[in-house]
């Protein structure tokens, strides 16, 4: 009967023949027709409103998920969706869980929520609501709950209400986070209390810097006020970890849309059932990164605070947006967590070949982490966070977060086409009509990041788990350029340069400054390690010679002279490397040593010209060679000396052949 594009001719209306007076025929409907004109001829919708014909835009919601392969081992057998509870029950519980993670800690209860966005009061809103005893402005307001929002909803709070959001050419969005383009590490706390304490690095060289309780809880007060005295708030409730026998539920508090599909992206994400029985989260991120400390707090040092309680199981961030603090919060708490039941927590990406071997990534920021573990010819476990355990590797985290500063279709296609619709694009910038994004540009910070799902890279392991490691892969971006491109390490060397953590970057962006700064980070990530690095050393080699795993030095920095004089390591060169110490070539190989670090350097690489393998054959100045490298070499030592009064594991044997297994200056 109806035209409905399949090219037949629609003869629902007749132009009558004779002509009307002012020259426009008469549309006659056919006989039997209700006397009405219809544009098209599918049945009408049931609504009597536009306002209903809206909500039918809109049907009931299913969260979106991260993908997992049938055979799904992060869904834990006793998971049975709470089928006795009404709907409008569970919502009731789910908010008053939200109230009372968003309570002062002076009140018996939370202050009242709504689920759903503000300025929607035709029905009536689901509320929790406290008892009225300590009556104040604040708490006679109500605070909406935005909750696990879809990245399209996401996007569309963004750009509603975030000042430089917008949508790239290819559907990512762009987002700025402020002041802070990246970690504030001077500025995290670590609250002194007894549960932890004990366990806990302090003093020279550890990263947490110790903060009372009371002046946490003077932190956390000022960061959920803050967010109370908003509209609305943003609650993601997920998970870390894809071992499901050591899965951690989180929820982040935040204000801004940005965090909140960041962290959507980062996180593991629930599907519709696991919400249902999400109940009370194991650790909970209050994030007020637009709103500042105040310096007259005892500890703070500038406006912004990022604080750890291990005990409360809880974090503030007050005075910086940068998204990439809420990820590494929540891998500190891992670094607590998982050592206490026997996992070691890794600052390493990690993919598996064809025949289920699997490589870990070790180094710190700008290494190549993200960049070599993203491979067209394996799959990828994950790119930053995992955990090794006696059963194996697990991600701990749902996405990537890669850097994007000159990112190039050409050399890393599977990361370009990654950013796309759902994807968060942090600082960069782009041309204002087209928006397309001109990755070359430094104009916010040279760190601009992607934080995309981790399904968005088409070879990705569902789940993100694999068997225990055969190679593990150290990455130095050395840009003093005297470390060789690859070196394969002894079990002592794999320890010491592990404990070491050796990177040298350029010292940045400032005018004139060429000179290359070594920086050393315990465990490739002293910025989230919470126990003494000997723990995780010890953990690593012990379960490394349990599982005969192959460790290897990568030099991804620079060649044929220091920063200034060389060049940075051909990507595809090093990818070469990589796929050398994959296929088990280059164990194989004939070794050269080098002089004073001893490292053991392959004479032939496939793929790779011999003269740069060993780094002095690309130097044309080889006293200046030299010299680098004995500079280098002392710095290394001068770093190891708060190292050498601990043991590593209950074997001094072990900690002296550590030791010898550093740089030897003659
Ligand atoms: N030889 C190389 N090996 C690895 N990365 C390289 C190399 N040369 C240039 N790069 C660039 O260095 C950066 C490495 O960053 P990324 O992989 O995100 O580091 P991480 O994940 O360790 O923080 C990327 O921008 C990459 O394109
Ligand atoms: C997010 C970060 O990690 P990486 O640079 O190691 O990817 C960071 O250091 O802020
Ligand atoms: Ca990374
Ligand atoms: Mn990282």
């Amino acid at each position: 009967m109806a035209s409905n594009g399949n090219g037949n001719a629609s003869h629902d209306f007749e132009f009558a023949s004779s002509h009307v007076p002012n020259g426009l025929s008469k549309i006659n409907t056919k006989p039997g027709e209700p006397d009405m004109c219809k544009d098209d001829t599918s049945s009408t919708v049931k609504v009597s409103n536009l306002e209903q014909l809206h909500a039918l835009q809109k049907k009931k919601a299913s969260a979106p998920t991260t993908p997992r392969n049938a055979t799904n081992p992060s869904t834990p057998k006793n998971l049975t969706p709470r089928a006795y509870l009404s709907e409008e029950e569970r919502q009731k519980q789910q908010m008053q869980s939200v109230s009372a993670s968003l309570a002062s800690l002076t009140r018996q209860s939370g202050p009242q929520v709504i689920k759903g966005e503000p300025g929607r009061k035709k029905s009536p809103p689901k509320t929790v609501t406290a008892p009225r005893l300590d009556i104040s402005d604040s708490a006679l307001k109500f605070t909406h709950v935005l909750y696990n929002l879809s990245p399209s909803e996401l996007y569309e709070q963004a750009i509603k209400f975030e000042k430089g959001s917008f949508i790239t050419s290819s559907g990512a969005l762009a987002t700025l986070s402020g002041a802070k383009t990246g970690r504030s590490p001077k500025d995290k706390r670590v609250v002194k209390e007894e549960t932890s304490k004990d366990d806990l690095w302090w003093g020279r060289g550890s990263p947490n810097i110790e903060m009372d309780e009371e002046t946490f809880l003077v932190n956390r007060e000022r960061a959920v006020d803050y967010l109370n005295s908003l509209e609305k708030v943003f609650v993601n409730d997920q998970f870390l970890n894809w071992d499901p026998q050591n899965r951690i539920k989180v929820r982040i508090i935040s204000a801004r849309a940005y965090h909140s599909l960041f962290m959507h992206n980062m996180c593991i994400r629930p599907t519709p059932e696991e919400l249902e029985d999400f109940g009370t989260p194991d650790f909970t991120i209050y994030n007020a990164g637009q709103f500042p400390c105040n310096r007259y707090t005892h500890y703070m040092s500038s406006s912004t605070s990022i604080d750890l309680n291990l005990k409360r199981k809880e974090m503030v961030i007050l005075g910086t947006q940068y998204a990439g603090e809420m990820k590494k919060g929540l891998f500190s708490l891992m670094h607590y967590l998982m050592p206490k039941r026997g996992i070691l927590s890794l600052h390493s990406g990690c993919n598996m070949g064809k025949e289920g071997d699997v490589a870990l990534f070790f180094g710190l920021s700008g290494t190549g982490k993200t960049t070599l573990s993203t491979d067209p010819n394996r799959q990828l476990i994950g790119d930053d966070e995992h955990c090794w355990s006696d059963n194996g590797v697990s991600n701990i985290e749902g996405g990537c977060y890669a850097k994007c500063i000159d990112l190039s279709k050409e050399k890393e296609p599977e990361i370009w086409n990654a950013i796309k619709f759902g994807t968060v694009l942090e600082n960069v910038v782009f041309e204002e009509h087209y928006r397309e994004v001109d990755y070359t540009d430094k104009s916010v910070t040279e760190n601009t990041r992607a934080a995309y799902p981790i399904e968005y890279i088409p070879n990705v392991r569902l789940p993100c788990v694999g068997p225990h490691p055969k190679n593990i892969i150290l990455l130095s971006c050395d840009a003093f350029g005297v470390l060789p491109p690859v070196s394969k390490l002894t079990h002592a060397q794999t320890m010491y340069h592990f404990i070491s953590g050796y990177t040298a970057l350029v010292a940045g962006t400032v005018e004139g400054v060429k000179e290359p700064t070594a920086t050393f980070s315990a465990c490739f990530g002293a910025a989230f390690i919470m126990l003494h690095p000997t723990k995780y050393a010890t953990m690593l080699a012990e379960k490394m010679q349990r599982h005969g795993a192959t460790a290897w030095l990568v030099n991804t920095g620079w060649s044929g002279g220091s920063y200034g004089v060389g060049s940075r390591m051909k990507l595809a060169y090093t990818r070469k490397i990589i796929n050398a110490i994959h296929d088990g070539s280059l164990l194989g190989a004939n070794y050269a040593q080098t002089p004073i670090f001893n490292l053991a350097v392959p004479t032939a690489v496939n793929g790779v010209p011999s003269e740069i393998l060993q780094p002095q054959n690309a130097w044309s100045d080889k006293t200046q060679y030299d010299a680098t490298l004995k500079k280098l070499a002392g710095l290394f030592q001068k770093n190891f000396e708060i190292y050498a009064d601990y043991q590593v594991g209950g074997n001094s044997q072990l900690t002296q052949q550590i030791l010898a297994a550093g740089p030897v200056l003659q």
